[in-house]
């Protein structure tokens, strides 16, 4: 796992950094220069013609590093700088110094200059920037997005917030991007993932003992992180002792969403799975996956409570919401499941129209107890329900929303989004990233159903959520690779499959 920090934490890890090494910081400088530098050499080995654009601040500092150390490899390299370099100040005024005299030829910004480029480094702003864009830099970066020539940002692409991962427009469009010491928020979450195109870390020896009291605002979680943990099973595994998942969901209209959590549960590894669903959709269910015991929860007598009782099973946690619906039948089955989960103190996730009942539920009794363990799966416009705040406020931190629910409901939050964020009231963990392609239905119904497998197969809710949001990831990448539209959730199950057994 990899932390994630804001700017000005990493401002003082790095001084902490140099300090404890008995460097100058000009030092992380040169160091910053040469990882981009050798990025740069590694991913485009046949690149001669170099533009460099420079801002005013240490980015710029970073770029004049990455250019000196070209020149000496023979590569032409043009300067654009759209501050004067006479006026850098600190560890930039130093590199410039020591790149001054090899008289670089220096050009104003131009669409002409970009076009002829065989890459063009982006060293306008890095962590400093904030505001709106300024000056000429608006029209630069969409000279730059323009010319159509590959882009290698420093740190991050301009135009990027560090600490927040939105993006200012215009901002740069990367091809590559050279993250410096530890990652930043916005590459790991928000429309920043779009624009870094391949991230790469150089951590400049700086590490973990540096971390100088700088608590990182999360931790980014990847698949190789995690697989390791979903627990062995042995030869003589039967399928009682492999997990029982109920799942509760899908009226009339929606009779997929719980369909998909159910094969997805038995396809990650569930012994047994019992689902309730609208009886309209059974013989549907039946067809999609022999495998479940599906069972029809007859509106006129409401009898999930009957059904309880004519299956006295042990149920070792539920699954409650996909496709529920809004209609008085899903209110019914959500009260009834939702009690039931609490009776039984079986961990219970929340997903879909389950959290719109939760939270009406909620405002009608706001003492209203809550099952536990209670993992709850929004989307923005959910969370934003959840916490009575505008969905905007969410979408500009998504990570303090997870964290609120967190705090708020006592549970486990998963926040959906491009970098999915989670958080149990402790730590903040970051899985997934963004793909196009998921954008689609029903891959939240098979994270759900994920999720709740890897729990009755003995993980714990919160490692299972994060082990699940990161094999869903992969699969969903899997099974997109370079198709940005079309994939449909039910292809994911497949790819699940075969992740869970790695
Ligand atoms: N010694 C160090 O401090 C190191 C810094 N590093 C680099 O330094 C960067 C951070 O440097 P700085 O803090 O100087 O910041 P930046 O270089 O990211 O940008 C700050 C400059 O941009 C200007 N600016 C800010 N917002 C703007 C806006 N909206 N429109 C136009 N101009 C704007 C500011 O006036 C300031 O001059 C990192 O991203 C990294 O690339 C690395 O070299 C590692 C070592
Ligand atoms: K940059």
């Amino acid at each position: 796992m990899h932390p994630v920090f804001k700017a000005d934490s990493i401002k003082v890890i790095e001084q902490a950094a140099a300090k404890a090494q008995g460097f100058a910081l000009f030092e992380l400088m040169q160091r910053a220069g040469r990882a981009a530098y050798d990025c740069l050499e590694r991913e485009w080995p046949l690149a001669h013609r170099i533009v460099v654009v420079t801002g005013s601040g240490n980015n710029a500092g970073d770029g004049l590093v990455l250019a000196r150390l070209a020149t000496e490899a023979g590569m032409q390299v043009t300067l654009v700088p759209i501050k004067p370099l006479d006026e850098l100040r600190g560890d930039a005024a130093t590199a410039w110094k020591q790149l001054e005299s090899l008289n670089l030829t220096q050009r104003e910004p131009d669409a002409m200059i970009f076009e002829q480029a065989d890459v063009i480094v982006d060293a306008l702003l890095g962590t400093g920037f904030n505001g709106q864009l300024r000056d000429n830099y608006a029209e630069v970066i969409e000279q730059i997005n323009q010319a159509g020539i590959p882009v290698l940002a420093l740190d991050l692409p301009s135009g990027v917030y560090a600490d927040s991962g939105l993006c200012s427009e215009p901002h740069i469009q990367a091809d590559h991007t050279v993250s410096f010491i530890f990652y930043k928020v916005c590459q790991v979450i928000n429309e920043g993932l779009a624009a870094q195109g391949e991230l790469h870390l150089a951590s400049l020896g700086v590490s973990q003992s540096h971390f100088h009291q700088q608590q990182p605002v999360a931790w980014k979680q990847s698949y190789s992180d995690v697989i390791d943990e979903i627990p062995e099973r042995s030869a003589t595994a039967y399928k009682h002792a492999c997990g029982h998942l109920l799942c509760v969901g899908s009226d009339f209209t929606m009779g997929g969403a719980i369909m998909l959590a159910t094969e997805t549960a038995l396809r990650s590894g569930a012994g047994l799975v019992t689902t309730f669903l609208h009886p309209d959709n059974r013989s549907a269910a039946l067809g999609f996956c022999p495998e479940a015991m599906w069972h029809g929860v007859a509106f006129e007598e409401l009898s999930f409570n009957s059904l309880i009782d004519a299956n006295p099973k042990h149920f070792d946690a539920m699954v409650l919401g996909p496709g529920l619906g809004r209609s008085e039948w899903g209110r019914q089955v959500f009260e009834q499941s939702f009690a039931f989960a609490r009776q039984q103190k079986m961990p219970c996730l929340i997903d879909g129209d389950g959290l719109y009942w939760l939270q009406l539920f909620l405002e009608q009794e706001p003492k209203l107890e809550l099952p536990q363990p209670l993992i709850v799966t929004p989307h923005v416009g959910e969370a934003a329900r959840l916490l009575s705040w505008d969905t905007a406020k969410v979408s500009e931190d998504r990570i303090s929303a997870a964290q609120a629910i967190a705090d708020g409901y006592n549970c486990i939050c998963l926040l959906k989004g491009a970098g999915t964020i989670l958080a149990d009231g402790q730590q903040v963990v970051i899985a997934g990233g963004a793909h196009p392609a998921m954008a689609t239905a029903g891959l939240g119904d098979v994270l759900s159903g994920l999720i709740g497998s890897l729990i009755v197969q003995g993980m714990s809710p919160w490692d299972a959520t994060r082990v699940a949001t990161s094999i869903h990831f992969t699969a969903g990448v899997e099974v997109a690779r370079d198709r940005v539209r079309g994939m449909l959730a039910s292809e994911l199950i497949e790819s699940i499959h075969y992740w869970v057994n790695r």
